[in-house]
């Protein structure tokens, strides 16, 4: 055992923390002109720059030293001497026919260096030479390629398309490398990339930010740092926030690495920007909640736009709807002397952090009713409407952006909304569940969507005019949209209370929407038996199955019996879309056909590629069977507005089987896979 094999950069050699120059002041009048910003910038970026290399050059001088004098491994003649002697004897000790100790012989060396400093202790070790009677019942692992799991999709974002990240298989000469990386037009290894800079430009941005309080939309504007967020997941906030940054004293606070690696955290008292910034953050689907994920597009949305008042405070108080409690404003039967007993400090944001909250919100969603209003401000709605009329008076409401009837909500949310839309309804053609407007779920085989992810809409007024980006694509609005879930254009919720394969939800290859499909209990959690069979894959369900040798290569077996139409699970992989997919997906065929296992897995024709080879889970070890032997199906299903590739057992499947798909004929004739699809025996191995 040998310490220090590696240099840890973290490790502080030389803690000594050099002394800040003084703060120079942002001028006041810096924020409204470019050139003044950006020499501001400059100053700040150069006072860093020159911190950093007045303790750089001590740091590195301090690794080099403690390199030279405490070397990692140093064999010297008496060691060796010491280590012959020590093998001897524990030879001495051995019986002869178990360890032939001839110049040959394995042995371990093990040095142990006591962790308060002294004498190292060196032990030799034989390794013992054990003999197989039968090595040829022990044939060899069939090749896999290692894989971390993951139970969801990673999108290759667009600007990954042409940039090779490493040479595959660069010690096998048979590898046809330079094909290979024609299919791109940027190697990543030849990108500089200097860590120090990064270390100095965050520092930079640190102080702009929090010492100057400059936005980073206006250390941007400067043009003279790398830009902080290009995306969800590029930019050099994100590029910082995947290392460990180096400890450099000199820039302690960004070793705390809170929030502001994060997030760009806007100013405290902007309410507006904070909210943006939270939403940036995360997932438009609704089938995501976590942070930053890695599935779906984000788009980084300039600020949350501001919206005009639809709705006359009159029209709210006629509006059909229960009231939320003894002090609901629909109960104040004379509200102006009600509103005449209120302090008016209360409307004023300058003078009260509640009044700039309510500001807020009503500037972004004018139209939510008082009583929604109130859960959000821990205030009596009764006060919240007084408000809401000081701000937005009736006569101050225009008759063009008023609604049409009673009181109605823009964000389909309130129970005036409801109302409305439901005589609304009455006109039209009333749709059964299940039938859609268009085959939005498409079938893997009729190649309709194009895109795996369906954007949400979010405009204001209803999805009923060509402003609506599912009105205009004819497709249904996603629980996601910003409509809500009670807009004429949501997909009908299923009526099964237990779903099978008739549920209108399924057979339109779809999964059930939870706080839509009510009679399922689509949006129920815990207890495994009250769960609607049609959510399995939008809660990430795999069945346990288990990867061993089988019928070519690797194959995945079921470890208990499956009934038929049982969803097993998703495939998950990388997700190339379009024209990333053309480059990529190419690069990846001369991998496939050198290594001969394909995991690509074709969305749309053409379109959207899942690649399994570097990262899924245990759907991509399913082998190829056909006519009637497969035992599993694939199906493009809709889940949450997000077209997946489920699993379906097409039969019931007895524990200990192997789990066999139809690849489908373009399988094997697009990608020239050498191997022919004749069925194997089950056991026997592919060569
Ligand atoms: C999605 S992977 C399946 C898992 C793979 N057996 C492994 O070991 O990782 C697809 C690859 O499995 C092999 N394979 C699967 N079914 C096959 C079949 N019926 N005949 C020949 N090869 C097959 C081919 O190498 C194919 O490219």
């Amino acid at each position: 055992m040998s310490f220090k094999a590696f240099i840890d950069r973290t490790e502080l050699v030389s803690p000594t923390r050099i002394t800040a120059t003084p703060e120079p002041r942002l001028p006041p009048d810096a924020r409204n002109s470019a050139s003044a910003l950006r020499k501001f910038g400059e100053t700040i970026y150069r006072q860093v720059w020159d911190e950093f290399y007045k303790w750089e050059p001590g740091y590195v001088a301090g690794i080099l030293t403690d390199i030279e004098n405490k070397p990692v491994v140093r064999v010297r003649g008496g060691a060796r001497k010491m280590a012959k002697g020590m093998v001897r004897r524990l030879a001495e000790r051995t019986p002869p026919s178990a360890i032939a100790l001839d110049s040959c012989s394995p042995v371990v060396v093990i040095t142990e260096h006591p962790a308060g400093g002294g004498a190292r202790t060196t032990t030799v070790r034989p390794i013992p030479t054990v003999v197989l009677d039968h090595p040829h019942h022990l044939p060899p692992h069939p090749p896999y390629e290692s894989c971390p799991p993951t139970n969801r999709s990673i999108l290759v974002p667009e600007n990954e398309k042409s940039t090779a990240k490493f040479l595959p298989y660069a010690d096998d000469p048979s590898f046809p490398f330079k094909s290979y990386l024609k299919k791109f037009s940027h190697l990543e290894w030849q990108d500089e990339f200097d860590p120090d800079l990064d270390m100095i430009q965050l520092e930079t941005i640190w102080k702009l930010h929090v010492i100057h309080d400059l936005s980073m939309s206006d250390i941007n504007r400067m043009h003279i740092l790398k830009p902080t967020r290009t995306s969800h997941n590029t930019g050099l906030l994100w590029d910082c926030m995947q290392r460990d940054l180096l400890q450099w004293p000199g820039a302690s606070q960004i070793n705390v690495k809170d929030s502001f690696l994060k997030s760009e955290t806007p100013l405290s008292d902007d309410l507006h920007r904070r909210l943006t910034s939270m939403l940036r953050v995360f997932c438009p689907s609704l089938n995501c909640l976590g942070p930053l994920c890695l599935t779906h597009v984000h788009p980084y949305s300039t600020l949350i736009p501001l919206n005009k008042p639809r709705l006359a405070g009159a029209s709210m108080i006629l509006s059909e709807g229960h009231p939320c409690g003894p002090d609901c404003f629909r109960l104040v039967p004379d509200i102006e002397s009600y509103a005449e007993t209120l302090p008016p400090s209360s409307r004023d944001p300058s003078q009260t952090p509640f009044a700039d909250i309510l500001h807020t919100i009503l500037g972004i969603s004018p139209d939510l009713f008082p009583c929604q209003l109130a859960v959000i401000c821990f205030k009596p709605c009764k006060e919240l409407f007084v408000e809401r009329m000081h701000l937005f008076p009736d006569n101050t409401i225009s008759p063009l952006n008023r609604e049409p009837s009673t009181g109605a909500s823009t964000d389909g949310d309130s129970e005036g909304g409801a109302q409305r839309k439901g005589a609304q309804h009455k006109k039209k053609k009333k749709r059964r569940a299940g039938e859609a407007f268009t085959s939005d779920s498409g079938s893997f085989f009729c190649f309709i969507v194009h895109s795996s992810r369906l954007e949400p809409c979010a405009h204001p007024g209803e999805c009923r005019t060509s402003k609506c980006q599912c009105y205009a694509r004819q497709l249904h609005c996603q629980p996601a949209c910003r409509c809500g879930i009670s807009c004429i254009r949501q997909w009908p919720a299923c009526t099964c209370q237990q779903c099978d394969n008739n549920c209108s939800c399924r057979k339109n290859q779809r999964e059930c929407v939870p706080g839509l499909c009510v009679k399922c209990s689509a949006e129920v959690v815990g207890s495994h038996q009250k769960l609607c069979a049609n959510t399995r894959m939008q809660r990430l369900y795999i069945e346990p199955m288990e990867v061993k040798i089988g019928s070519h290569g690797l194959g995945a077996f079921a470890t208990h019996d499956i009934a038929p139409n049982v969803c097993i699970g998703t495939y998950a992989g990388h997700i190339m879309s379009n024209s990333t997919a053309e480059l990529t997906g190419q690069a990846s065929l001369d991998i496939t056909r050198h290594n001969l296992r394909n995991y690509l897995f074709e969305f749309v024709h053409g379109a959207e590629i899942f690649d399994a080879a570097r990262v899924g889970n245990g759907t991509r070890f399913l082998n190829h069977r056909s006519g009637g032997a497969d035992n599993i199906g694939a199906k493009n299903m809709l889940v949450n507005g997000e077209h997946q590739i489920g699993f379906f057992a097409l039969k019931r499947v007895k524990a200990g089987e192997e789990l066999f798909l139809d690849y489908g004929e373009n399988y094997w004739n697009e990608y020239n896979n050498d191997d022919d699809e004749t069925e194997g025996e089950e056991g026997t191995q592919d060569p």
